[in-house]
């Protein structure tokens, strides 16, 4: 057997990985309520380079083990969304696979880690099975589609519609979690004004930094606002990150995030931060470009 530079074997029929990068909501705008209580979104949505890792072996019964930083408090049972993908995914059939699944983002933290492994499950399995991948992947969670894209995407709906966007210009960005639990339904529901304005119909393609910047500065998380009341301890992150050239909440929380235009900058304030701060998560990470 070969083996790739990360000392896993080569052959991919006989294991192969995927990265779950992190989804980060550059904007969140609600714009409205469909009937069934979901709400309509307008999102920037782009994945940052710091993410999970998700690792198919051949075996005859399906399992999954879950490991490191972030693995304590993760279900290893049929609520994980590893297996209830790979579930679906199966229909019945009785295929077998050995799952590992190594954590580094927190979960429920507003930076999709639970969805962003949904949708790596479905992506390796599909194509480590044969199967194609369903074509309802929204079941799964209002992430998993725009997990399932790697590149900057609008996403509408409820996050079903998907639009691609051109390459962002290069930015780096710091990823800062206080710890504090904010439920997304609790975040949505909290939302006083569920119908606000959308972003521009047409998303410009940015020259540069400071222009995906003065774009940005217009826009909105509009759940910061009712997250921040749940645990004030966001406004703390936020006003760490205040070197950043935009400072902003991802998701429904708690996760923050700072804009910085080069990696020497955000991996400084990192540091900073995490020394700090030693009880938050801190990751510096650049926005991948496709
Ligand atoms: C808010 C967002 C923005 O990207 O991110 P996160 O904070 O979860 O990362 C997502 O829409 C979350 O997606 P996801 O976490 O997959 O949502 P789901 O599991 O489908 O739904 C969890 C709960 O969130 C609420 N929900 C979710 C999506 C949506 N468009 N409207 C909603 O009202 C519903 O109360 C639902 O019961
Ligand atoms: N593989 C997984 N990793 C993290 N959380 C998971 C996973 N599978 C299921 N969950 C559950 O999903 C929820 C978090 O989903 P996640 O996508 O991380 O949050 P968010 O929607 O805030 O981005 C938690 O309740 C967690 O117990």
């Amino acid at each position: 057997m070969s083996f790739s530079k990360d000392g896993a074997p080569a052959d991919p029929g006989a294991a192969a990985s995927r990265m779950a990068w992190a989804k980060v909501n550059l904007t969140l705008h609600c714009t409205g309520q469909r009937a069934d209580g979901y709400h309509l979104l307008d999102s920037l949505v782009v994945r940052a380079g710091v993410g999970d890792r998700l690792d198919v072996a051949a075996a005859d019964d399906l399992t999954l083990t879950v490991s490191g930083p972030r693995a304590e408090g993760v279900p290893t049972d049929a609520r994980n969304l590893v297996l209830r993908a790979a579930e679906v995914l199966d229909a019945g059939a009785g295929r077998g696979a050995a799952l590992h699944l190594e954590k580094h983002l927190p979960a429920a933290a507003g930076i999709g880690g639970g969805s962003a492994d949904a949708a790596a499950a479905l992506d390796l399995l599909a194509a480590h099975w044969g199967v194609p991948l369903p074509t309802e992947t929204a079941q799964f969670g209002a992430d998993v589609p725009v997990c399932l894209t790697r590149g900057p995407q609008r996403m509408q709906g409820v996050g079903e519609i998907l639009t691609p966007l051109s390459a962002l210009p290069p930015c780096h960005m710091v990823l800062v979690n206080p710890g504090v639990d904010v439920p997304t339904p609790a975040v949505f529901s909290a939302l006083s004004d569920k119908n606000q304005p959308p972003m521009p119909e047409v998303i410009p393609s940015f020259a540069g930094f400071s222009e995906l910047i003065d774009f940005l500065s217009a826009q909105r998380n509009d759940l910061a606002a009712p997250a921040i009341a749940r645990g004030p301890v966001i406004g703390g992150c936020l006003e760490a990150l205040s070197d950043a050239a935009l400072a902003r909440m991802s998701g429904s929380g708690a996760t923050c995030f700072g804009l910085y235009a080069t990696v020497a900058q955000a991996e400084a304030a990192a540091h900073r931060i995490a020394s700090a701060a030693p009880r938050w998560w801190v990751a510096a990470a650049p926005i991948l470009a496709a």
